[in-house]
């Protein structure tokens, strides 16, 4: 996503999208997968989530949210016709070639365990209706970028 020569300070430009009954591919069910559902599902998305494993949150998560669960190992299938592919399984090696698989279906792509393959970066979310908040550190610091949602939320 950046090249060597890239001041980190420029930082990146938040676009704001309309993901309503957008199609959305989480690749994996676990923590990662659970925190980032939950935040597209506030905005109406139209999830599909596939892993071997569901944890249980995101069993919860879909119970109160229109998202399809396929209770199987991912395929590149699973790409097809998707706007968005969610890269989030504990693989990096199947996490690469999901979002490979991703582009060539012509989705953006986000693999959560490599910054280098993000065509845009998750951020920590603070919404209250229509307002919106979202928050990024740049790539340098996640832990930093959570603590920035979390005091904002304090507002
Ligand atoms: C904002 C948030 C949204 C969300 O995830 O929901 C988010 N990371 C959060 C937390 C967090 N992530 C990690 C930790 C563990 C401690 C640590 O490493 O610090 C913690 C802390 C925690 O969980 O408390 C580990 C981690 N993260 C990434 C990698 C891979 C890499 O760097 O290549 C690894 C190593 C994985 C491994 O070990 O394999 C990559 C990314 N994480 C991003 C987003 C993107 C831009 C981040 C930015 O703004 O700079 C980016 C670049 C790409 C992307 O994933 O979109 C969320 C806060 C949510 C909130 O609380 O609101
Ligand atoms: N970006 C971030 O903020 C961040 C933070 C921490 C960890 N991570 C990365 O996120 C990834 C997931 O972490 P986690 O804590 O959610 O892991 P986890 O162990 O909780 O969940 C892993 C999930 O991957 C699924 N999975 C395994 N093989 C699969 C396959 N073939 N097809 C589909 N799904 C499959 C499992 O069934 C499970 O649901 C890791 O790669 C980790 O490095 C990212």
């Amino acid at each position: 996503m950046t090249s060597n020569e890239r001041p980190e300070e420029t930082g990146y430009f938040p676009l704001f999208i309309d993901l309503w009954k957008k199609k959305i591919l989480v690749a994996g069910a676990g923590n990662i997968a659970a925190r980032r559902i939950a935040v597209l599902a506030q905005f109406g998305a139209d999830i599909t989530v596939v892993a071997p494993e569901i944890s249980e949150t995101v069993r919860e998560l879909s119970g109160r949210s229109q998202i399809n669960i396929l209770c199987k190992p991912y395929e590149p299938d699973c790409c097809k016709g998707m706007y968005m592919v969610l890269a989030a399984t504990d693989n990096r090696e199947l996490n690469a070639k999901i979002c490979q698989d991703g582009h060539d279906e012509g989705a953006i792509v986000n693999n959560a365990s490599d910054k280098i393959q993000c065509d845009f970066y998750f951020p920590g979310i603070v919404k209250r209706g229509a307002d919106v908040i979202g928050v990024n550190a740049g790539g340098s610091s996640h832990g930093r970028a959570r603590q920035l949602r979390e005091r904002i939320e304090k507002l």
